[in-house]
């Protein structure tokens, strides 16, 4: 087991700055992703991990020790790649095998090894088949045993579910998870879904360009995101700016571009380390299933809008509303005993925000 720290640590290719001044410490035992958009710097952040690249700054600890140079075979990491690279001719077992044989383990103890590892990834009775003739999934649990075989300190799984189907992603997910708690392995994970980062992680961190915008608790993270970044890559939100009117010791009303009236938010929604001052500008986030369609607008945070679109999916229905200044995403679960067919597409329908899901988002500069 293994703590990992990243202190002040930046990649530069050239003029790419590809990782910028990062840090974050993960625990013995840790589940940590890296989340964010396509080039953000997740990859060359694990391969400073693994020793494929050095930083071009900062340091790069495992616990206490500087290991910000020290080459990836003194390490004892183990990685799993997006495209799993296995040797296609090669077996299962010959696969496994070789990251122990470049370390020199042989006869008996490499076999046991290699048979628990499988027994583990629950590849057993496949050892003799060659990688080409095995399914996607499959492929993976062998890159994983191939990660695992060596009994690494840390597991680096960039993108590994990223080939695989919808239905074996969320099951693969799933057993990763459970298999990493099991072995109370330290792992970090990369990642550009948001729906697998938080159903494998106990911490995210999200980058953009290069820098950390978050590092909590997937929960944290969905609820109180740290800027306008977050709110936006997760999803599932409808955003607006407002100013603060007023503020008591319940509410804080918004002046809003949307409506003459104000709008109320509970100071309980709040994150408790930021405070708000009257005339402060902030961007305003609320979740598509806080929001609520209703049939007349009156009293505190109804609007009058229009409906644009609606779309059911099976389990929820997908509404968009257009108000003046403001497009929204309503989803609301299916109820057999509600009746949606009463909210026509061109025709009026409303909404309400409910002060306590409404979420205000501080400004802050430099991100
Ligand atoms: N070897 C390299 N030489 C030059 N630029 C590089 C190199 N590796 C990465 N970059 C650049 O650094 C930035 C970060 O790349 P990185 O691969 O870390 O992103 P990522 O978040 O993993 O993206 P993806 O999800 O697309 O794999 C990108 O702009 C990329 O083009």
């Amino acid at each position: 087991m293994a703590k990992v720290t990243f202190k002040n640590v930046s990649k530069r290719f050239e003029k790419v700055i590809a990782v910028d001044n990062v840090n974050f410490h993960i625990n013995d035992g840790e589940f940590f992703t890296l989340l964010g958009p396509s080039g953000c710097g997740k990859t060359t952040t694990l391969r400073m991990v693994a020793g494929f690249y050095y930083p071009s700054d900062g340091k790069v600890f495992f616990n206490d020790r500087d290991v910000t140079y020290l080459v990836p075979e003194a390490r004892n990491t183990g990685m799993v790649f997006q495209n799993y690279a296995l040797f296609p001719h090669m077996t299962v077992y010959e696969n496994i095998a070789y990251g122990l044989q470049v370390r020199k383990i042989k006869g008996k103890i490499m076999k046991d090894k290699i048979y628990d590892v499988l027994n583990l990834v629950q590849m057993n009775g496949y050892e003799n088949r060659k990688i080409a003739q095995l399914s996607g999934g499959q492929q993976q649990r062998v890159a994983l045993a191939r990660a695992l075989v060596i009994r690494p300190d840390i597991l680096l799984l960039d993108e590994p579910l990223s080939n695989l189907d919808t239905k074996l992603r969320k099951t693969t997910s799933e057993e990763l998870r459970k298999l990493q708690k099991q072995l109370g392995i330290t792992a970090i994970y990369v990642t550009h879904d948001q729906e697998e980062a938080f159903s494998v992680s106990d911490r995210v961190a999200v980058l953009n360009l290069g820098k950390i915008h978050q590092i909590d608790s997937p929960t944290r993270i969905f609820n109180y995101p740290e800027d306008r970044f977050v709110a936006e890559f997760l999803g599932n939100v409808n955003l607006f700016e407002a100013t603060v009117s007023t503020i008591d010791s319940e509410n804080i009303t918004l002046s809003v571009p949307f409506s003459e009236r104000a709008i109320v938010a509970s100071r309980a929604r709040q994150r408790q380390d930021w405070t708000f001052a009257i005339s402060e500008k902030v961007d305003v986030m609320i979740h598509t299933n806080q929001l609520q369609l209703v049939k007349k607008s009156e009293g505190t945070n109804h609007i009058t809008g229009r409906l644009l679109m609606k779309m059911f999916n099976g389990l929820i229905w997908n509404f968009d509303v257009e108000t003046v200044n403001v497009q929204w995403r309503v989803s609301q679960f299916n109820y057999a005993t509600v009746n949606y067919s009463d909210f026509v597409t061109g025709r009026e329908a409303s909404l309400y925000l409910p002060p306590r899901e409404i979420y205000l988002i501080k400004r802050r500069e430099g991100v």
